[in-house]
């Protein structure tokens, strides 16, 4: 039997000193304890970026908009269950404050830091990607 394909979109959202915006999967969700970037599944009818619109509010009570949501790369990966494929964003600019709304932890982290999170795997050459863009070595200029 085939496996099925799983369409979800995630955002790197990068705040003004250059760090992106990682959250842990909470207790009782699969992947519980890993790291892995703000989205959620693409619903029948969505564009990637109204999902990612949705979720960012549902999940963290900021609101981008679909203009500031910029292409960045794509996941994909086979789960042992299913094949995900995640168109994947990045933002810079978005309304409101980070508030998680979900009990998961979150952490702004350096890009010498993402790539050393326990990260979600589909979520592994992904961070190596976003770190590419991120401003190195800041954090020692504080
Ligand atoms: N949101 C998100 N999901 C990811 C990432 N990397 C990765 O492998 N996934 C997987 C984990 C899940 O199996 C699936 C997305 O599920 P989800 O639980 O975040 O989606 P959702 O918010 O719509 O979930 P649900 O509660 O409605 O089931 O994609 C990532 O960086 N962000």
């Amino acid at each position: 039997m085939k496996t099925p394909v799983l369409w979800v979109a995630a955002c790197g959202l990068i705040d003004a000193d250059g760090r992106v915006l990682v959250t842990q999967r909470p207790d009782g969700r699969d992947h519980a304890g890993l790291w892995e970037f703000p989205g959620g599944k693409i619903e029948p009818g969505e564009r990637p970026e109204e999902t990612l619109v949705r979720e960012l509010y549902e999940e963290l009570s900021v609101e981008p908009c679909l203009d500031c949501l910029e292409p960045l790369t794509f996941a994909s990966h086979a789960y042992p269950d299913f094949h995900l494929i995640m168109p994947t964003y990045v933002c810079r600019q978005w309304d409101g404050m980070v508030r998680p709304r979900e009990g998961q932890a979150t952490k702004w982290a350096w890009a010498e830091d993402i790539v050393r999170l326990p990260l979600l795997p589909a979520d592994i050459p992904l961070a190596r990607h976003l770190a590419a863009r991120l401003p190195k070595g800041r954090r020692f200029l504080t």
